[in-house]
């Protein structure tokens, strides 16, 4: 497969501008509701048309594309003879039950236009930041672009409950061009580049390209436009961030240009890429995971895993909070009750009580074998890039959301 830039079809490569994009192996498509619904809610057959075309341009010239489609809760609306976005989250289950099935079904038939095959991968964060089971979706999605087919993801909006669900696919998206080692992500809305103010602001002027976090700094966001949309303006900054941050390019641009941003012309908004890979899982866990707890550390457990690397004691430890079980993740907290790094826990929120304070040969004496496990081990621990506020606890996955809010 393709070559100017370096990229290739199963290992990502930095692309230094626009223009390599045009050759790069492996794309992940990102687009939003509001680009493919009509304003009354239906799924808008001509823009989705338009998209796979463009799509199936691509692929067939040798770019192997996965896409992350929006669109599943605004498509369910009107068959359920809703008027607008509900707002409480069964309800957003069944628009989305009813919606994908008939959002798939369009893709799979815009693509059979051309001779592809559509495969529907359905994602939640949860699944995919245990060891166990990212690997799933990385083989299933590796071995779907192996056969060529183009496989459509999203979020699994009808079983991810409040407290797992990761809520945006930009996000989503970045994390994906992350797990398929994509050479580039190209996130398709309705505003056709980033501006330096609110498009609907006299004066607001495209930003073409952006090569560091500097380049933001004048940047002003508005809100959404759109009724259907999620994130906005902001979600999409925050996976260019992670995508750029993790070696991956990113363009910004209006789905009717898909074709021109996919050829690498002068279209919409380039983010160049800033950093070097990280570990896939360590990247969800960061930016997918919901805490279900917190331990507080106290300054030499802080000090030990932030600048020495190390796993996490008990003995380090001065205090936990949450309901979670073993293998959930938590949030390290200094005594500030800053978040400084997040890890998943070997023991449940009922066993650590009483290992806090206690030195390896003490738990063992005390609790018996199976207890000199470390609480946090240093592979499953990632440092949170700037020290944050603890975010509030999400229940356990148990505890009943039925009447939670989505975002
Ligand atoms: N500085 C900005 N530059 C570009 N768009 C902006 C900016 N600030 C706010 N927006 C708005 O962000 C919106 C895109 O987000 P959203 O509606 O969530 O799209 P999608 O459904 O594609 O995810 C646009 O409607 C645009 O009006
Ligand atoms: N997973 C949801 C979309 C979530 C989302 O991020 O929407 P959008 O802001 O339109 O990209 C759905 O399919 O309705």
């Amino acid at each position: 497969m393709s070559s100017a830039g370096g990229a290739s079809a199963t290992g990502a490569a930095r692309l230094a501008d626009r223009s390599a994009l045009a050759a790069a192996g492996r794309v992940v498509v990102k687009v939003g509701s509001s680009s493919l619904t009509t304003p009354s809610g239906g799924i808008d057959d001509a823009r989705l048309i338009a998209l796979v075309n463009a799509l199936a341009e691509r692929i067939q010239s040798g770019t192997q594309v996965v896409l992350v489609s929006s669109g599943a809760i605004a498509a369910g609306l009107g068959p359920l003879g809703l008027a607008r976005r509900p707002r409480d989250l069964a309800t957003q289950q069944a628009a989305a039950s009813v919606g994908q099935g008939l959002l798939v079904a369009r893709y799979t038939s815009a693509a059979a236009a051309h001779g592809l095959t559509v495969g529907q991968v359905l994602l939640t964060a949860d699944d995919v930041i245990r060891r166990t089971q990212y690997r799933n979706a990385q083989r299933a999605l590796e071995r779907l672009l192996g056969m060529g087919v183009l496989p459509v993801v999203n979020e699994n909006d009808t079983v991810a409950t409040a407290e797992i669900r990761f809520g945006d696919n930009d996000r989503l998206a970045a994390l994906v061009a992350h797990l398929v080692h994509a050479d580039a992500l190209v996130l398709l809305s309705d505003v056709d580049a980033l501006y330096d103010g609110p498009p609907s602001r006299p004066g607001s002027r495209r930003v073409p390209v952006v090569t560091s976090a500097a380049d933001l700094d004048d940047v002003v966001i508005g809100g959404s436009s759109s009724a259907v949309g999620t994130g906005g303006m902001t979600t999409k900054l925050q996976a260019a961030s992670i995508a750029t941050g993790a070696g991956i390019a990113t363009v910004l641009a209006s789905a009717a240009q898909a074709g021109e941003a996919l050829r690498g012309d002068d279209v919409g908004t380039w983010f160049s890429p800033t950093g070097a890979r990280p570990r896939t899982r360590m990247l969800w866990l960061a930016h997918a995971a919901n805490p279900l707890g917190r331990l507080v550390l106290d300054a030499g457990a802080v000090a030990a895993v932030v600048k020495r690397g190390a796993s996490l004691l008990p003995a380090g430890v001065v205090a936990a909070e949450g309901t979670f079980e073993a293998g959930d993740p938590v949030d390290l907290c200094d005594e500030t009750g800053h978040a400084v790094a997040r890890g998943l826990v070997n023991y449940s929120s009922a066993e650590v009580p009483e290992l806090l304070g206690r030195s390896t040969r003490e738990r063992l004496d005390a609790l018996g074998p199976g207890y000199d496990r470390v609480l946090v081990h240093r592979d499953d621990l990632v440092l949170l890039p700037r020290r944050r506020p603890a975010g509030p606890v999400a229940p356990s996955a148990s505890s009943s959301r039925e009447h939670a809010v989505m975002p």
